[in-house]
């Protein structure tokens, strides 16, 4: 990979914040970090200083005075706020065009915006609930991990988009060992934590209570992390998880693997909703993300905060780094 190999950001939903926070993103760091937008100009927002070109090679020269942008056309006009299905097909092809760059090695990173689901379903028979089991399927069924990463605390969610009622059932000794040998092994290689602290959630309301509130905590969740503490790795839990976040709690650990998707995003999101970051963790390349959504509500407003996506490209171009040694 060249070193000024960019990093490749795939537009998300247009109707969303996402090309807004692009171009915001770029106006703040693209001086300094090259990056390549990957979409539809016309859903830019009016005046943003873009240049469309063909070669990813061109875009760290472009990044300094302009947006270096792949120009795809995404048909119909767009409406901010109103997700469009015939927008499906090139918001999919973005993505894959963007990994498909990062493989190559023409990109150095992917960093993509956010995506609305139900369009996607809807507009392009997405078969995948998120980015993360995109990515994982073209990455050719890799096992992955997300992880919401901020500078005051990094939560995993063993299960990702299920409903809470299909989560007992879904928590097995495989998937928990997996995640926690995964999150383990890239807050060594990417987060430079020589011997990472992990705390490790309940299922339950305290944690089970011994049993008498669930038993998933005493008898899948605390073998398993005795055992990781057994082979030397600094572990501890089943934490209650209603007390694992407060700023003395957190102090405790580098990451914490929660059960499920809420009991990870709603602390983080709450403790640092502009600074968070999604990674995922276990894929062959670096991918982030910024810790929200389309945010339908605010598209088209020149309202929408950069910050997390800002922090998003940071990471990423610090994960480079800390792949390729510096
Ligand atoms: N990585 C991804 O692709 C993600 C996609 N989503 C998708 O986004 C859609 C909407 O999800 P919601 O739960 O409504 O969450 P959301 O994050 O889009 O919005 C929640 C609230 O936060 C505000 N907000 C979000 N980003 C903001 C920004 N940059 N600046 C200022 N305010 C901001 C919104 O205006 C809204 O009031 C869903 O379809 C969901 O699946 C949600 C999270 C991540
Ligand atoms: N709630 C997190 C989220 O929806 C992000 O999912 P993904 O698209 O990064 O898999």
């Amino acid at each position: 990979m060249p070193p000024t190999a960019p990093i490749a950001i795939s537009c998300g939903e247009p109707a969303g914040v996402g090309p807004e926070v692009a171009a915001k993103a770029w106006a703040a760091l693209g001086r300094d970090m090259p990056m390549l937008w990957i979409g539809d100009p016309r859903h830019l927002p009016e005046g943003t200083s873009f240049e469309a070109i063909t070669d990813p090679a061109e875009a760290a020269a472009v990044c300094t005075r302009a947006l270096p942008v792949l120009a795809r056309d995404f048909g119909p006009p767009l409406r901010p706020g109103h997700p469009n299905p015939a927008h499906a097909p090139g918001v999919v092809a973005a993505i894959a065009e963007a990994v498909a760059l990062v493989q190559s090695g023409a990109c150095s990173a992917l960093c993509t915006a956010p995506i609305h689901k139900a369009a996607l379903i809807d507009g392009a028979d997405f078969a995948y609930p998120g980015h993360t089991e995109f990515l994982a399927a073209l990455a050719g069924d890799v096992p992955v991990v997300m992880m919401l990463a901020s500078t005051v605390l990094r939560v995993v969610p063993a299960t990702i988009h299920i409903p809470l009622s299909a989560v007992p059932t879904a928590l097995t000794e495989q998937l928990l060992s997996e995640t926690i040998t995964i999150t383990h092994a890239a807050l060594r290689r990417d987060f430079g934590l020589s011997d990472p602290r992990i705390a490790v959630a309940g299922l339950n309301p305290h944690a089970g209570e011994d049993g008498k509130m669930g038993h998933e905590d005493r008898d899948l969740i605390a073998p398993l992390v005795e055992r990781f503490a057994a082979e030397g790795m600094t572990i501890f839990g089943p934490m209650s998880a209603d007390t694992m976040f407060h700023p003395a709690a957190r102090a405790r650990y580098d990451a914490a693997i929660c059960m499920y998707h809420d009991q990870a995003l709603i602390p983080i999101k709450t403790v640092d909703f502009a600074g968070g970051v999604n990674v995922t963790l276990g894929l062959p390349f670096i991918r982030t993300s910024p810790d929200h959504g389309t945010a339908f509500d605010i598209a088209g407003q020149g309202i929408a905060d950069p910050t997390s996506m800002m922090a998003a490209l940071d990471m990423a171009s610090g994960m480079v780094a800390a792949r390729a040694g510096s």
